[in-house]
């Protein structure tokens, strides 16, 4: 049996810690934040707020469509983003939820966060690759679901689709997605397959880099949403069992089979033409997929998505910039140091919480003997990070509290954080 769908992402985003010789202090990334005037525009971006979606009818079927905008960039209109009823007959969710205790799900590293992925591939390269969900859903997804999706505001943006993945969340498995754009799909669709009294929490859309934009998008069992490439989205379940499907759009059968990813090729190139605001996504997405094809192309293509402002890009920037200059041991550390830090200020200042930890690191690496004007900037931004739930930044911060000996309430808290995640072994105990 085949659909329109198509190959698994391949790329596994690599992160971790700075770890550079000498790093400027926090006043001299303040000054060279104030220093530039780009990034006190982008600033003010962020702290533009959105506090609805502003959903419009598509059609008497009972779907919905809203634009999100990106509270980081004034030009473009925003992602697109769709909601419908009546896309998953009733019988076939409830033989869906039936299914998945029976599922056996993966736990590969997550190309988002790293962590074991919790997911069931269930279709792929254009085919279905397991029969038992095959069997129960292709007809809704050929019949039903392309053919809402051709005619709403994302059909210019395709047709065929990429992948499809059960994802599942609980307490001891995964809990969280986090804040990500999809970067192998032109067009995601979700369906929500729990029914929403045996969970609190779910799906999200985040305007903005700071968690504190995160809009809840409360979705009933059997709802379908889909939306753009460039609209960023996260899960995040505090309590209960959620299980979703999701399937990954491409623009052809050929891009499904190749790999290529042709749409940000053509928004990318449309952008330099007219500013669209998807095409520094586009250009950031591209950026992402070449990392190991061509890494010399990737870096400059990430390098204009951060110039254009995208705080993913300038926070990522820096992180591949870097593991380039290890791994072919060019530029030095102290010029680095500044120019990552530069980068990293721009998208902490905008609330990106991978940026503000790493940022965060790179000044407590750069500062001796854990004092100073190094070490107090370096607290600011990991304290930062860790109010948005980054586990780097906690991880450091209770080392530093441990080790100084100043557990007080914030460290009993960030402690107590790792240690009910799991991230603490008893050996980090200061009772
Ligand atoms: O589970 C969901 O609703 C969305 C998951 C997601 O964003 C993804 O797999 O990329
Ligand atoms: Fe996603």
């Amino acid at each position: 049996m085949t659909c329109p769908l198509l190959r698994p992402a391949s790329l596994r985003a690599v992160r971790g810690p700075l770890h550079l010789a000498r790093s400027p202090g926090l006043a001299a990334v303040r000054l060279q934040l104030e220093a530039a005037d780009g990034l006190r525009r982008r600033r003010s971006y962020c702290s533009a707020a959105l506090h609805a979606l502003d959903w419009q009818p598509l059609d008497s079927g009972g779907a919905s469509w809203t634009r999100v905008p990106k509270l980081w960039q004034k030009m473009g209109e925003g992602a697109v983003l769709l909601r419908a009823h009546g896309i998953v007959p009733p019988e076939v969710r409830e033989a869906v939820w039936a299914l998945i205790p029976r599922l056996s799900f993966d736990r590969d590293a997550d190309s988002v966060d790293g962590a074991p992925t919790f997911e069931l591939r269930w279709a792929r390269e254009g085919r279905f690759t397991h029969d038992g969900l095959a069997a129960l859903l292709a007809e809704t997804v050929e019949e039903r679901l392309l053919p809402l999706l051709r005619r709403s505001p994302l059909c210019d943006q395709g047709g065929g689709s990429e992948l499809a993945l059960v994802r599942y969340y609980e307490d001891g498995r995964r809990r969280v997605h986090p804040a990500h754009f999809d970067a192998d799909a032109l067009v995601t669709a979700v369906f929500e397959v729990s029914p929403p009294d045996g969970f609190e929490g779910g799906f999200y859309v985040q305007p903005g880099a700071h968690v504190s934009s995160r809009l809840p998008v409360r979705l009933e069992a059997g709802e379908v949403i889909a939306h753009s490439f460039d609209l960023q989205h996260g899960v995040e379940v505090s309590s209960g069992t959620r299980c979703s499907l999701i399937l990954w759009f491409a623009d052809s059968a050929a891009a499904c089979k190749d790999k290529s990813r042709p749409w940000y090729e053509r928004a990318a190139a449309n952008g330099k033409r007219s500013p669209l605001q998807s095409s520094v996504d586009a250009l950031y997405n591209l950026a992402k997929s070449r990392r190991v094809d061509d890494p010399r192309g990737s870096l400059r293509g990430m390098r204009e998505a951060a110039e254009a402002g995208h705080f993913m890009a300038q926070n990522d920037l820096v992180l591949f910039a870097l593991g380039m200059n290890y791994l072919h041991g060019t530029l030095s550390a102290a010029k680095d140091a500044d120019l990552a830090a530069e980068w990293l200020g721009g998208a902490a200042e905008m609330g990106h919480p991978a940026a503000q930890a790493q940022l965060g690191l790179l000044l407590l690496s750069g500062a001796d003997g854990g004092g100073g004007e190094g070490a107090s900037g370096a607290e600011l931004w990991l304290r930062r990070a860790h109010e948005q739930g980054s586990f780097d930044a906690a991880t450091a911060l209770a080392g530093r509290y441990l080790r100084g000996g100043r557990v007080g309430e914030l460290g009993g808290l960030v402690v107590g954080r790792l240690r009910r995640a799991g991230h603490v072994s008893s050996k980090w105990s200061w009772r």
